[in-house]
């Protein structure tokens, strides 16, 4: 297990009861602000030292009240990249990055210099002092500090809140090479469903201190209940799909998922890439029959699996298309009149528009 939390804590008027475990190599913890994600950054790192409970990071304990360990701060080997990079501005970018390494002892140093710089792509920085970089290149030196110190798990709070929308576009493909290729597991606090659809293996989501869910992404992004309180536009299915080919006639490009083929505004990634697609469960309606002279280019025929009624007018109705799981969030009066029920062969229709290049992600394969 790569991260093994039961803790309880409380400060002031806010009391934190949460246990979760995961394996993911990316884990995300989401939840409305005042929810508890920091104080379980905090707890992880040892900048909070919880009142009751245990810790536990790929197998080595951290904190065990009961047994009155703690692990000292310095000793925890735990990276963090705080929202605004915190580089010291005296120092240029290389010697920002070596200085990751000196409270690492030497024998455990494993993490080459080249190999960061290059993951990261900062080598043309590397001369630079930090006042001249853009928002998203310190973050990525920030990052980079951090991994260079050789920790047994990244923690990222909130790491690309201050940067806008464009600069977080360009910092996504570093986050998820790092996921992939990295080596380090990662803990991501993060406000955004748009980014966990796109970054994460695993997501924790907490509300009022306590753990409401948690699991591998794409079963817990599917339940959109789980983010009724910010984010319910955005939660849906996750799944994976190859590029297969570039219609250019049409500025398409077709991707092929278990679910079937999906026609999305053309990307620039070559044939054969491996795409994580979110498929939002509001984007979706449901048809019993194929349709016919529609301007929807997406079709994924499936068979209703469950269906998830909670409060309110909507429910989540959960498809089986071929083996890729499908949510969609439609009225309980469209269930009701449309007969749906576990079993029934129904059509998922799908907007092209639905296909928000931001919330598609390179996947290695193995990140769902
Ligand atoms: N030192 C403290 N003393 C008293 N209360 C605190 C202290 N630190 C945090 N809190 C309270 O604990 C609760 C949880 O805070 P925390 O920062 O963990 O939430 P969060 O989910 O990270 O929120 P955000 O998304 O806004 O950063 C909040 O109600 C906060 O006001």
């Amino acid at each position: 297990m790569i991260l093994d939390v039961d803790i309880r804590h409380r400060q002031g008027g806010f009391a934190l009861d949460a246990c979760f475990q995961s394996d993911g190599r990316l884990t995300a913890l989401f939840g409305p602000s005042g929810s508890g994600k920091t104080t379980i950054v905090n707890a992880v790192s040892g900048l909070v030292r919880p009142d009751h409970g245990r810790i536990a990071v790929q197998g080595r304990v951290l904190v065990d009240t009961k047994n009155d360990i703690v692990v000292p701060k310095h000793k925890r080997r735990i990276g963090y990249v705080f929202q605004e990079g915190r580089l010291f501005p005296h120092l240029d970018v290389r010697y920002n990055l070596l200085f990751g390494r000196w409270f690492t002892p030497r024998g455990e140093r494993k993490a080459s210099f080249d190999h960061v710089v290059d993951l990261l792509g900062i080598a043309h920085l590397l001369d630079r002092r930090p006042s001249t970089l853009s928002g998203g290149e310190k973050q990525r030196v920030a990052i980079g500090r951090a991994l260079l110190a050789d920790p047994h798990l990244l923690l990222m709070d909130e790491p690309l809140a201050s940067l806008d929308e464009a600069r977080k576009a360009e910092i996504y493909p570093y986050i998820e090479r790092l996921r992939d290729e990295g080596g380090v597991p990662i803990v991501l606090v993060s406000h955004s469903v748009a980014e966990i659809a796109r970054l994460a293996t695993s997501v924790v989501v907490l509300s009022e201190g306590q753990v409401i869910a948690s699991g591998p992404a794409a079963e817990v992004l599917r339940h959109t209940g789980f983010f009724a309180q910010s984010g319910l536009t955005e939660a849906g299915a996750l799944i994976e799909a190859r590029v297969s080919r570039h219609d250019e006639a049409y500025d398409l490009t077709v991707l092929q998922a278990r679910a079937g083929t999906l026609s999305v505004p053309s990307l620039l990634h070559p044939v054969g890439t491996s795409l994580r697609v979110c498929l939002r469960a509001r984007d979706i309606i449901l048809s019993l029959k194929a349709p016919e002279g529609m301007s929807a280019l997406n079709v994924l025929p499936g068979l209703i699996s469950s269906i998830d009624i909670g409060e309110g007018a909507s429910v989540d109705v959960q498809l089986d298309c071929g083996g890729d799981p499908v949510v969609a969030r439609v009225t309980r009066k469209s269930v009701e009149e449309l007969g749906l029920r576990p079993g029934v062969a129904v059509h998922a229709i799908i907007k092209s528009i639905a296909f928000d290049p931001e919330a598609l992600g390179v996947t290695g394969g193995e990140n769902m």
